[in-house]
């Protein structure tokens, strides 16, 4: 998906929801097996219940390749399983040298139909210039993580005065331009967006850290929107471990339709001026 069809998509959900697919295997409800087809049926019912409200998914690739080939291709089955029309979003949080990156880009963007991946960047252009080169697919860079720990070093302020993230938002902006390239910036992180949004005025964020990590999602869609939405947010456990009893899918349709509306509300307005 392009960056106008996100756009649109977003537009035509009133949703910014990203159901982040965190399927934890020991923490299945009580009526499906705590292994690989487990997982699967729990994957498929919670993208059914939650899709009326959901824009984008994301896969982080730890939960599956905790189980090891099983698990890989529970991931390729969950993919398969994602409509056309939907983000999908590996979050495996790579880079490494130019060959490896190489090989990464492929993995994600070629063996696995995915649209975008999330990147550690603090190996520099050339480990991130591989997964650039793919028409139609994206980088989603750590910008201003959402942990306590994104105070060691995305926040250290440099000689020029910028915090170390704010030099990654700038400098990778000279490797690709908004059309390309999302960010990722905590939603715990929400007095940040108005600098944020100054330095990166036309990207997308993937915002994860709302619900279950307390991240303020009024603050967030205030700051950190723009004329394209401009916004991925991500909610992870809240949705998808709302009740471990039979009525799972019941209580995740109902929790992805929660902050929907929230976003509903807000959305109306960004639209508006367009
Ligand atoms: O890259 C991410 O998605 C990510 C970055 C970040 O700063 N914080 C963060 O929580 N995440 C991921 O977002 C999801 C958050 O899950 P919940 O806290 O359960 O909603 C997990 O998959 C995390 O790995």
């Amino acid at each position: 998906m392009n960056y106008k069809q996100i756009q649109k998509a977003i537009q035509a959900k009133k949703s910014f929801l990203c159901v982040g697919l965190d399927s934890d295997v020991n923490k299945l409800p009580a009526s499906l097996p705590k292994n690989a087809t487990g997982m699967l049926a729990f994957n498929k019912a919670i993208i059914e219940a939650t899709l009326p409200f959901a824009i984008a998914y994301k896969i982080n690739t730890a939960f599956y390749e905790a189980l090891g080939a099983e698990g890989w291709e529970v991931m390729e089955k969950t993919l398969e399983f994602l409509p056309k029309d939907v983000f999908k979003i590996a979050d495996a949080k790579r880079g490494d040298i130019g060959n490896t990156s190489k090989l990464y880009a492929k993995a994600f963007f070629e063996t696995l139909a995915f649209d975008a991946l999330t990147i550690a960047p603090y190996m520099g252009e050339d480990s991130v210039k591989p997964f650039l080169e793919y028409e139609n697919k994206w980088v989603i860079l750590l910008a201003l993580t959402s942990n306590t720990g994104s105070q060691d070093f995305e926040m250290l302020k440099l000689s020029n005065e910028r915090y170390l993230y704010e030099e990654v938002l700038l400098k990778s902006q000279e490797w690709a331009n908004h059309e390309k390239m999302m960010y990722v910036v905590g939603a715990t992180q929400s007095e940040k967006f108005q600098e944020i949004r100054k330095l990166a005025p036309h990207h997308f964020l993937l915002v994860p850290g709302v619900g279950t990590q307390g991240g303020n999602l009024e603050q967030v869609i205030e700051y950190g929107k723009n004329e394209a939405g401009g916004l991925l947010i991500n909610v992870s456990r809240d949705i998808l471990f709302a009740s471990q009893a039979n009525d799972f899918a019941e209580k995740a349709n109902q929790r992805a339709e929660f902050w929907q509306k929230q976003m509903r509300e807000k959305l109306t307005s960004v639209f508006q001026k367009n």
